[in-house]
């Protein structure tokens, strides 16, 4: 089955759906006892509320299992019923008595959201047909049908221990006794609902960017097939004001295709089933990220873009049991993008430009074993060491223990390992001088290091925007990811302003400093924009997507190859002399550097002209700290600004990062 576009979608960023409510949904483990299991917000501590024992309609005590909890009265008796009767309630109370259960199954978030959801069917009908239920796959055929091979394996063994779980815990809902495991060989339905949950199921975001739990939603989105250059992304909504109370299918603008017999099946029914058990959870709205015509179908990615077609074909063949055969996967020669991310197109100093697949299996198991020890141990320094050690490439010194592979290799800095080099190395930078501060928050030298430290972080998070946002004007569904990066680069060089030595400057004065550039640029005629409010659209996004890129260039062209020599220049990383400016790659060399998204069908045929530079407007406004000051914090103000565009066009005006950036430039006196 697919979702087709029922109408020319002609920009980016237009709602394809209404507000989806789940089928079912479950907070992760982590969070059972910091968030509430029906709307999925914080909970206030002393307001916590257990659910109710349907039968009595009394708390149920929260000491006599570990239980969940609801933030509200309202949200504990809208959630009690599906907790208790779709046997949630007995399976913490199974792995209360008998722990060790739960030894092949590391969580219980599939397992409790596969409850809710047979729960759901009990209530609903079991509609089946064509080995679906309800129009949703279970992925349990397709593994029991595939060759041995261990990851299969694997999955398939947690489905079998998860449905015996469940099928355990129905049988102590319906009066049997939760005793000791009894081995039953009839729990086919149980499997095969935790299979629809493994290949349907998608990772609720909270406001806050974290996993926070998993929800499946009908087919208007779980018929919805992957790409990896799709022309969708999704949203959730957890509350706020665009939350609606009514299922709207008015504004369904995709429709399902395939099958007919499915299709006659489950389409009668869908307004009941969209009404049906779970009026409440995390909604979720599926968006353009490019002009889709009528008639073509709409792809969303299960799967990291920024991984090379191999990683990305391995990780869709694990958990969902196919192989992509998208544009950009079969591809020959690969895209540009991939062409960049993997091996073929890193730097191999010697006589080949190629790596081999053994030096770069070497590598990420380096990597990933420097990271798993960071996740372990939490030692950001030895983390740091050790990647820029990678990063670096193997030097003469190094080489004699080295295996042959691995001799004279640097990565490219588009190579999907250094990508996820800066993504750690960021974030480990920045705990570190976080961790040395709240060490030594008064003593000199200490603070020149933290100082140092945060340099080095934005200059990873800078380096992360620049290489994305290289990698996006050749690859547009990369909007979401850029979005995020420009924003954390954006933070990282605020706060480095905050940490400037006070004495130079006070922080009103850089309110002045947004007044620069105000008059021509436009990032900054937004500020005056009420998120939220679609009427400060003047033209179509995709138009504005140009303007608002081209004045971003423009803006910043000038400005970051300066504060990136400011970020590096105490840096003994030699790693970092290699790049003058972490917004040009061409100079590399490599493979010559894509027009401004031309290639993709976001801006059609616009002529590549309109990318002009509107604003030049760094001056040099003095000398030392203070112009420092100026140019990062001008630099910070942008990259912010230019991340919340894009969030508005992949998450909506309304969505939670930008009020993020608000408060970030507003609440900070920044603007
Ligand atoms: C969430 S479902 C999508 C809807 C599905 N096509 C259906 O008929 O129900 C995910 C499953 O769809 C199939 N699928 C999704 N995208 C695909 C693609 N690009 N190529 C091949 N199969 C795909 C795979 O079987 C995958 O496990």
């Amino acid at each position: 089955m697919e979702m087709r576009a029922v109408e020319d979608i002609e920009d980016i960023g237009e709602d394809l759906t209404h507000q989806i409510p789940p089928i079912a949904f479950s907070l992760s483990d982590s969070f059972l006892h910091s968030h509430c299991s029906s709307c999925f917000h914080p909970l206030n501590n002393p307001n916590k509320f257990p659910p109710l024992h349907p039968n009595n309609s009394n708390p149920i005590d929260p000491n006599s299992i570990p239980s969940i909890f609801y933030c509200s009265q309202i949200c504990s008796s809208l959630d009690s019923y599906t907790h208790f009767f779709s046997g949630e309630f007995h399976l913490f109370s199974i792995i209360q008595s008998q722990p060790n259960i739960l030894s092949n199954t590391t969580t219980t978030t599939d397992i409790r959201t596969a409850l809710r959801l047979l729960f759901f069917f009990e209530n609903f009908g079991f509609l089946s047909s064509n080995g679906r239920i309800c129009g949703l796959l279970s992925n349990i055929e397709k593994f029991e049908n595939e060759d041995d091979d261990d990851e299969e394996d694997e999955i398939l063994g947690r489905i079998k221990d998860g449905g015996r779980l469940m099928a355990m815990a129905r049988r102590m809902r319906d009066g049997g006794v939760s005793g000791v495991y009894e081995l039953k060989e009839d729990n086919l339905v149980e499997e095969i609902v935790l299979g629809q949950v493994l290949m349907n199921s998608v990772e609720v975001q909270g406001d806050e960017e974290c996993y926070l739990g998993n929800a499946i939603y009908g087919p208007n989105f779980s018929w919805i097939n992957h790409s990896c250059s799709p022309n969708a992304c999704y949203r959730f909504l957890l509350s706020g004001s665009e939350l609606v109370k009514e299922y709207d299918d008015s504004k369904l603008r995709i429709e399902a295709a395939g099958d007919e017999t499915v299709l006659k099946t489950w389409v009668c029914d869908e307004s009941k089933f969209n009404n049906g058990i779970c009026g409440y959870g995390p909604r979720m709205v599926v968006r353009s990220t490019k002009p889709i015509k009528k008639g073509e179908e709409v792809c969303i990615t299960y799967t990291d873009l920024l991984q090379p077609t191999a990683i990305r074909r391995s990780e869709l063949w694990s958990k969902y049991c196919f192989y992509c055969c998208c544009l950009r996967c079969s591809s020959s020669p690969p895209t540009y993008i991939d062409n960049l991310l993997q091996e073929s197109a890193s730097v191999h100093l010697k006589e080949s430009n190629t790596y081999s697949k053994e030096a770069c299996e070497e590598l990420t198991d380096r990597m990933d074993d420097i990271i798993s020890e960071y996740l372990l141990v939490g030692n950001p320094k030895s983390c740091c060491v050790k990647l820029e050690n990678i990063l670096k490439g193997f030097q003469e010194e190094q080489l004699k223990e080295e295996p042959s592979s691995l001799q004279n290799l640097k990565l490219h800095p588009l190579h999907h390992l250094s990508i996820n080099a800066y993504i750690v190395l960021a974030s480990a930078y920045k705990i570190h001088a976080n961790n040395l501060s709240a060490l030594h928050s008064e003593i000199d030298n200490h603070i020149s290091e933290v100082f140092e430290l945060s340099k080095t972080s934005a200059a990873y998070y800078i380096l992360l925007a620049g290489v994305t946002h290289h990698l996006f004007l050749s690859e547009s569904s990369l909007i979401p990811v850029a979005a995020h990066f420009w924003i954390n680069a954006g933070e990282s060089l605020l706060n480095l302003v905050r940490s400037l030595p006070p004495k130079t400057a006070g922080l009103n004065s850089s309110s002045k400093i947004s007044d620069k550039c105000r008059s021509k640029c436009m990032l900054m005629d937004r500020l005056g924009y009420d998120l939220g409010s679609d009427l400060s659209r003047s033209k179509s996004r995709r138009f504005e997507f140009i303007d608002i890129t081209s004045s971003f260039l423009a803006c910043v062209s000038n400005i970051m190859p300066t504060v990136w020599h400011f970020l590096i220049d105490t840096h003994h990383h030699c790693y970092f002399k290699y790049i003058k400016d972490p917004m040009d790659f061409s100079l590399l060399g490599i493979i010559s550097s894509p027009k401004l998204i031309e290639s993709q069908t976001l801006l059609g045929n616009t002529d590549s002209s309109c990318v002009h530079r509107r604003c030049i407007i760094f001056e040099d406004t003095g000398g030392g700290v203070d112009k420092q000051r100026s140019n990062i914090a001008q630099l910070g103000i942008h990259c912010l600004l230019y991340g919340e565009f894009l969030a508005s066009i992949c998450y909506s005006s309304d969505c939670y990062l930008n009020k993020y950036v608000r408060n970030l430039l507003f609440d900070n006196r920044w603007i």
